[in-house]
């Protein structure tokens, strides 16, 4: 039996910015990978390194030292098939919310077909946005602009989703709500996930593995397979195992900040 690539791979990836005052190094010696439809996690500290971690793998940023690959082809440019959630949804301020989410697909082939608009009215709601398609972004809210964002990102159906810290603008109760709502898109159409996130206990809710970075210059210090039952929904909150997985990260990332 042949052993599939993972969708995913970092090996030796290192990270250096160059700034005006000198150079930053973002990540020292990256060695990881993610497998088809797997939805892993990162947590780390503020400025370890996380949202480069996610460029690299867009092929928005090429690694200074090491190499990533994607489909087990190394990543040299973005691709249509991965959909990204940045940290602020950039919006178009002059498009509505519905040109807004067929975007990619207008700025791909120049067109946008009736199957589009539907496609993107189903997802809207799916984001709890129904009502709002003909709305310019400045007449939402912040956490309603990135829903629009995360609709946007999923429009185009992509193989990989890279997620940024992507429900930080939400209050906790539609945080909660949108992870859910996320596990069912990526339960009915199946994604790799590379998911961003300061909070432990959104990390371990969701995702089937957390990676944890130290401080900078990150590397991954932790790699934890998160045995949950699946689907996941508010009783997983109660799990005994979520407690457990919940206290290990958060020792683990008191004792690194200490
Ligand atoms: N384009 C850049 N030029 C210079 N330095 C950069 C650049 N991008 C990131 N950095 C630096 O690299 C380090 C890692 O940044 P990154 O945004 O990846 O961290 P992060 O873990 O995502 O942070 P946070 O959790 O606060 O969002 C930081 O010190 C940051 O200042």
């Amino acid at each position: 039996m042949t052993i599939p690539p993972a969708t995913i791979r970092f090996s030796g990836v290192g990270q250096v910015f160059r700034t005006r005052t000198g150079t930053v190094e973002a990540l020292r010696s990256v060695d990881m990978s993610i497998d088809r439809h797997e939805f892993v996690a990162v947590l780390g500290p503020s400025g370890c390194g996380k949202s480069t971690l996610l460029r690299l793998t867009s092929g928005l940023l090429k690694p200074t030292r090491g190499t990533v690959e994607v489909f087990g082809l190394e990543i040299t440019e973005p691709r249509d098939d991965i959909g990204i959630v940045f940290q602020r949804p950039t919006l178009l301020p002059w498009a509505s919310i519905e040109d807004n989410v067929v975007f990619p697909v207008r700025h791909k082939t120049g067109r946008v077909t009736t199957q589009d608009r539907e496609t993107a009215r189903a997802l809207l709601e799916k984001v709890s946005l129904k009502g709002f398609e003909n709305r310019l972004p400045d007449e939402l809210s912040g956490g309603m602009q990135q829903r629009v964002g995360i609709a946007r990102a999923l429009f185009m159906d992509p193989d990989i989703l890279l997620m940024d810290e992507p429900f930080s603008a939400l209050d906790a109760l539609t945080r909660e709500e949108m992870g859910f709502e996320l596990l069912r898109i990526w339960e009915d159409r199946p994604k790799t996930v590379m998911f961003i996130t300061h909070s432990i206990g959104e990390a371990v809710l969701l995702a089937d593995r957390v990676l944890v970075m130290s401080e900078r210059p990150g590397i991954v210090v932790e790699n934890l397979k998160i045995d949950l039952p699946r689907p996941r929904n508010m009783e997983t909150s109660n799990h005994k195992l979520m407690h457990d997985y919940v206290g290990h990260l958060r020792s683990l990332l008191l004792k690194r900040a200490a």
